[in-house]
């Protein structure tokens, strides 16, 4: 089946006031059809223009983006319009227009399009449901929350029946619990309409709530590609660890101390999602762990406290060492 998007090759060079920026270099990755996506990187690895190159408001400096197994870079007029329209985009800040009522931000897609008013009415009150904001279209955003603001926000991105999502830092300016509800909500939407989505974020938890498979952005390159768990699991560069490390408190290496005779090692063992239960050497004792089921899989890591006798278990390092009655 051809990919909804494919990245082939591309780079992107912006003149900056002290010389040329390589703000992407060779990035190669393709999207399947109903595959919610992850783009993850530290601020200025290049996600916000990787998603501009995808719904064409940059163009890229090298290489080729396809959309639907068509080169999107020769388009312009009625093309790049109809490439909008199989396009929804959410913004961070919602971008809603303050003077409209909800109804009429979501319609403003399909009027714009020339759609006949009783068409979008119908339309707009089938995204709000969608959307679980029905019976509210008549309210203003200032009379919305953070997160009611943003369902409108993705009302509008599908009002025009797109088949691909971008979402630029969707829940980056809401609170954990409404994070989560409006993830839910992305995931609902890609069940149940098929829509592929691709979303940039700095915050691995999002990707680990809703992706299926993640690229991880390091100053312009993708570092490393694969489906979350796997990445989660297994992450294969450190740009990757470092973003991780919020979410797995290791009982941090200071906390121990050097190695010394009579000590016991303190051992770190992944969890990569790929084993079934876990053989542990004879008299090892715990001392933390992070657990993260995703995507069916077991993730996370185990500490502990091995005895000076006990042979490391495999991937196992040593994190430090403790006195032998601590
Ligand atoms: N229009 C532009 N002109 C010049 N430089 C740019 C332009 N857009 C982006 N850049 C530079 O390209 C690099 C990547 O920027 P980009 O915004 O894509 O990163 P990002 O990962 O989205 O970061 P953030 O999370 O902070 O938005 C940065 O060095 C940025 O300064």
């Amino acid at each position: 089946m051809t990919p909804a998007v494919e990245v082939r090759g591309v780079g992107k060079v912006f003149a900056g006031p002290a010389g040329p920026i390589a703000a992407l270099d060779d990035v190669d990755f393709a999207v399947a059809r109903g595959e919610v996506f992850g783009i993850i990187g530290r601020s200025g690895a290049g996600k916000s223009t990787l998603l501009r190159l995808i719904n064409r408001l940059e163009a890229p400096s090298t290489g080729h983006v396809l959309v639907d197994g068509a080169d999107i870079a020769p388009l312009d007029g009625a093309g790049l319009r109809g490439l909008r329209r199989r396009i929804g985009m959410v913004f961070q800040h919602f971008n809603l227009i303050s003077a409209k009522t909800v109804a009429q931000n979501v319609a403003l897609p399909l009027e714009v399009a020339g759609v006949q008013r009783a068409a979008r009415m119908a339309r707009v009150a089938e995204v709000l449901q969608v959307v679980g904001l029905e019976g509210r279209g008549g309210a203003y955003p200032a009379q919305l929350s953070g997160g009611q603001k943003q369902r409108v926000g993705i009302a509008r991105a599908l009002v025009s029946g797109p088949d691909l999502l971008l979402c630029d830092e969707a829940t980056s300016a809401l609170d954990p619990e409404t994070t989560m509800s409006i993830l839910a909500l992305l995931r609902d939407i890609n069940r149940r309409l098929g829509l592929t989505i691709v979303l940039i974020t700095h915050e691995m938890a999002v990707i680990r709530d809703v992706c299926d498979r993640v690229a991880v952005l390091e100053a312009g390159r993708m570092v490393e590609i694969g489906p979350v768990w796997q990445v989660f699991g297994a992450p294969a560069h450190d740009a990757t660890r470092a973003l991780l490390a919020p979410l797995q408190p290791v009982a941090a290496q200071a906390v121990f101390g050097a190695a010394a005779p009579g000590r016991v090692r303190i051992v770190r063992l992944p969890l990569d999602g790929r084993q079934g239960a876990v053989a542990l050497p004879a008299g090892a004792r715990l001392v933390a762990g992070h657990v993260d089921p995703i995507q069916g899989h077991t993730v996370g890591h185990l500490v502990l406290a091995l005895p000076q006798d006990a042979a490391l278990p495999d991937g196992a390092e040593v994190i430090g060492y403790v006195a032998a009655d601590d």
